[in-house]
């Protein structure tokens, strides 16, 4: 198995038409593709401005045109394709959905966010998903000629107990495309990536859409990849751009072997009783 790989994440920006979305996603795909990316990775609700407005107008079942367009986009450029996420109909029930695919179009994985952002901070930001979506119930990871990789949707980030699991499950990398915002985004989105990647030392990676101060959301952007040692590999600021990254999976062995966290658990003594 190669131990070393090009990451691709494309920071899109995401407009009203979700055709445009579509082709300009299928675009960057290819160009990451040709700039050597062998994983490729597109941010949260690629498709559709983010917000819980335009989840049912912009929602489709899996398979629909936006995992179509991701699994021929894969398999015309042999790349795994971790496709961002887009809202997800099924059974009168609206999901956010991530679905992952192998350099030969073969969807592989397909992750719905797990922890709803529904959050209220005083004069700054209120926003509930839990108005319109549906949470996931499962975890996702899937195998790569690399190495396995699991999936979270932004606001599943701030669960560490997520990120323990893909570390126990095996992964190397996490990827979480997400989109925080103006308020959370400058306070908490690199230190989250930092911590999941040092307590668990492994990868991590985020994919944000670009930036778009007209829109009801705004984005932070600042796609990024932390490695094992909880150090920024590589970052971007607010607008479209692709991002390559060169992944060294042996920095994690690295890692491991330094600061042996792995074999010094004291699992005998952290089964507590919650109060
Ligand atoms: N948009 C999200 O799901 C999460 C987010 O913006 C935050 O946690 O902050």
């Amino acid at each position: 198995m190669a131990t070393s790989f090009r990451l691709g994440l494309i920071q899109l920006a995401v407009g009203a038409s979700k055709a445009d979305n579509i082709s300009r996603a299928v675009r960057s795909i290819k160009e990451a593709a040709s700039g050597g990316a062998k994983i490729v990775a597109l941010p949260e609700c690629f498709n559709s401005p983010y917000g819980t407005s335009y989840f049912p107008e912009y929602a489709e079942k899996i398979p629909g045109e936006s995992t179509n367009a991701l699994a021929a986009a894969a398999k015309e450029s042999k790349v795994f394709l971790v496709g961002g996420s887009i809202p997800e109909e099924d059974g009168g029930k609206f999901y956010n959905t991530c679905t992952v695919f192998n350099p030969a179009g073969e969807m592989v994985a397909k992750h719905r966010k797990i922890h709803l952002f529904d959050i209220d901070v005083p004069g700054k930001i209120r926003f509930q998903e839990s108005e319109i979506l549906s949470p996931g119930n499962s975890f996702t990871t899937f195998e790569t000629s690399f190495c396995k990789i699991g999936i979270g949707i932004c606001y599943d980030i701030r669960f560490a107990e997520l990120a323990q699991i893909y570390a126990k499950m095996g992964c190397k990398l996490i990827i979480y495309p997400g989109a925080f915002n103006m308020t959370t985004g400058p306070a908490h989105w690199e230190i989250l990536q930092r911590a999941r990647a040092l307590d668990n030392q492994l990868f991590v990676a985020t994919v944000s859409p670009a930036r778009d101060e007209k829109a009801t959301y705004v984005a932070w952007g600042h796609s990024t990849v932390v490695d094992p040692w909880g150090s920024v590999v590589e970052t971007t600021e607010h607008e479209e751009k692709i991002l390559l990254v060169d992944i060294d999976l042996n920095k994690m062995e690295e890692v491991r072997t330094s600061i042996p966290l792995t074999v010094q658990r004291r699992k005998d003594m952290y089964d507590v009783k919650e109060v």
